[in-house]
């Protein structure tokens, strides 16, 4: 049996990339998947027997490592959370939000900043200092100048990544710089899909020259709050990690219990305000959706 990676799912039709050859094989689905509903999804690893003449049936899906929704892909290992330096401005609110969710699912993280052609490069630098103090990892690029492109090129080589951040920042010119008709590398399988009706915008991984594999929606929207709970919430800012517990009250929140240690580090500085302010917004959202969910 060949083991490989979905890299798209068509009406029944899932086209798998061989690990050994890079062949791509167009593959059905064992029966017994179908009857206890199970499906493969981009990103599966699975076992298939090939049929010949680029045929398979997909025997075995392997457990999936990560699995992201909106659009559904499985085993991304990284996000690229993309912002502009300007055009639009750096939202930071949005950032943590996109920040907990990559937390939450798992994945590395990545910020990259685009467009600092835009502003100097000092300013550039600055406004992702905090992230970098609290041990993000980050990019800072220029899909027009080029500046930083080998880094981000290196950072999504022999990794499946995904590109998250609002309309508008430039994800799709980054790609672009980092790999130039990167789509249209990709127009044999369209042209088998092209065959069926369905319109419906399926999630592709596109592969990259140097290895690796990026998803080709880049405004992924996987980050909803909705999934998450208000105990988890604090784990997900890592700067705060390493306080949980100290508190006076062993079910502190951190927002307006006495002897909280978290606020005492806001206090002294030793955690940004602004991180704990969107701290405390994400967590009373979070509250207000778990009180309608009690009925109260
Ligand atoms: N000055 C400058 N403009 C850029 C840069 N990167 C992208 N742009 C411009 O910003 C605009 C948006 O770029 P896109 O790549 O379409 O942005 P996107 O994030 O893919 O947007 P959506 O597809 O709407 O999610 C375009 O007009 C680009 O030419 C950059 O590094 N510098
Ligand atoms: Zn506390």
């Amino acid at each position: 049996m060949k083991t490989g990676i979905v890299i798209k799912a068509y009406s029944g039709f899932y086209y798998v990339k061989d690990d050994e050859q890079g062949g791509i094989y167009e593959c059905r689905l064992r029966g017994r998947f179908k009857k206890k509903k199970k499906r493969a999804i981009p990103g599966d690893r699975v076992g298939f027997q090939d049929l010949g003449s680029g045929l398979g049936v997909i025997e075995e899906i392997f457990e999936r490592k990560t699995l992201l929704t909106r659009p559904t892909v499985a085993n991304v290992e990284q996000v690229i959370i993309t912002f502009a330096a300007k055009d639009p401005d750096l939202h930071y609110k949005l950032l943590d939000q996109f920040l907990i969710m990559a937390e939450a699912a798992k994945l590395q993280i990545v910020i990259c900043l685009n467009k600092i052609d835009l502003v100097d490069e000092e300013v550039a630098r600055k406004m992702l200092k905090l992230y970098e103090e609290i041990g993000y990892k980050t990019l800072y690029c220029s899909a027009k100048t080029k500046v930083g492109i080998e880094d981000l090129r290196e950072t999504l080589k022999d990794k499946i990544s995904v590109f998250a951040g609002a309309s508008g920042v430039g994800k799709s010119a980054l790609l672009n710089a980092v790999q130039p008709g990167l789509k249209l590398a990709t127009g044999e399988i369209s042209e088998k899909i092209r065959r069926g009706t369905h319109t419906t915008r399926h999630v592709e991984l596109l592969q990259l020259k140097d290895g690796g594999m990026v998803a080709d929606t880049p405004g992924f929207s996987f980050f909803d709050l909705e999934f998450l709970s208000s105990e988890e919430l604090p784990y997900l800012f890592p700067e705060m990690v390493d306080y949980i517990g100290q508190c006076r009250f062993q079910d502190c929140i951190h927002d307006h219990e006495p002897g909280c240690v978290i606020k005492e580090m806001v206090e002294n500085g030793k955690i940004a305000k602004s991180r704990y302010e969107n701290y405390v917004t994400f967590l009373h959202e979070i509250q207000e959706k778990e009180k309608q969910e009690r009925g109260y």
